[in-house]
């Protein structure tokens, strides 16, 4: 799968929240997505995955223009390109396999879920998946009841349900501790490296591109300010994408920082269970 980015923009009032965006990726790819606050990351995500609309630009996937597509054609795309976010988006009163077979919803229709029709062989799935990512002892209980880092991860289990070409991670381990943070980004990695699956994962430390992304891009203003190994990414180009001065000091977006929450984003969950 080749994706091609062509001058994506996303104009908000007067704010360019992505500006003039151009990237390819021509073969599965682990890539993180850098830049302060505002920078248009999360913006970048939901115009893929067509949770909101570019103002301007071209997806091309495989030469086919993504976010030109409407009614069965996009929600197959976006069955594809499966998200993850920072707040997880389970349903909190639900068992842990009722929500990793949510995931199912982007493929078929809501019927079954209505009423809680699952065939065998998808149960049966659901939970070699969540064995996969070490919690299937965990699958009866309430999504609710589990620790931050349990339930971020059942929300990969959800997401691989879909089997989906691509995972977009919205800022996945902004709200966990460092451990769990850990784990999931071990699993995140792993998805890429053992189903070939790319993952482009938005991350506020800098630390956790390096460690687990082969290709980091960096965003200031809306604008791509740096695309390229982790290697090339130097102390003052660094700088350049955070727009900090001299004293700038990548522990500063380290992994330890603990991130105050922020409100639950409901829209992808509203998105699985729209006609
Ligand atoms: N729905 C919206 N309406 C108006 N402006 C928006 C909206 N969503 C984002 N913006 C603006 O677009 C810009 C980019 O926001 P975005 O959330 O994509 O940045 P980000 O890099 O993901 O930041 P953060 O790391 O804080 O999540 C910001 O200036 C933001 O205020």
């Amino acid at each position: 799968m080749r994706i091609e980015a062509v001058r994506l923009t996303k104009i908000f009032g007067t704010a360019r929240a992505v500006d003039d965006a151009n990237f390819v990726i021509s073969q599965p790819a682990m890539i993180g997505v850098i830049g302060s606050s505002g920078a248009g990351k999360s913006t970048l995500l939901r115009i893929i995955n067509r949770l909101g609309e570019a103002t301007a630009g071209q997806l091309l996937v495989d030469g086919q223009d993504v976010l030109a597509l409407r009614g069965r054609a996009k929600r197959r795309w976006q069955a594809d390109c499966a998200m993850i976010f920072q707040q997880f988006n389970l349903v909190p009163r639900l068992d842990v396999v009722q929500n990793v077979l949510h995931g199912l919803l982007a493929r078929r229709g809501t019927v079954s879920t209505l009423f809680n029709l699952w065939p065998a062989a998808d149960i049966d799935r659901a939970v070699a998946i969540l064995d996969r990512l070490g919690i299937a002892e965990q699958a009866t209980k309430r999504a609710e009841a589990l620790s931050g880092g349990q339930q971020q991860r059942v929300a990969i289990a959800r997401a691989l349900m879909q089997d989906p070409r691509i995972i977009l991670a919205d800022e996945p381990i902004a709200s966990l501790d460092p451990m769990n943070a850990q784990l999931v980004m071990d699993s995140l990695r792993a998805i890429h490296d053992q189903d070939g699956r790319t993952v482009i994962a938005n991350l506020h430390t800098l630390d956790t591109a390096r460690r687990y992304c082969d290709r980091i891009i960096g965003m200031r203003k809306g604008r791509i300010v740096f695309d390229g190994v982790p290697a090339q990414l130097t102390t003052s180009v660094a700088r350049e994408i955070y727009g900090a001065d001299a004293s700038f000091s990548e522990a500063a977006t380290s992994t330890s920082i603990e991130q105050a929450p922020v409100p639950s984003d409901d829209t992808y969950a509203a998105q699985l269970l729209a006609d």
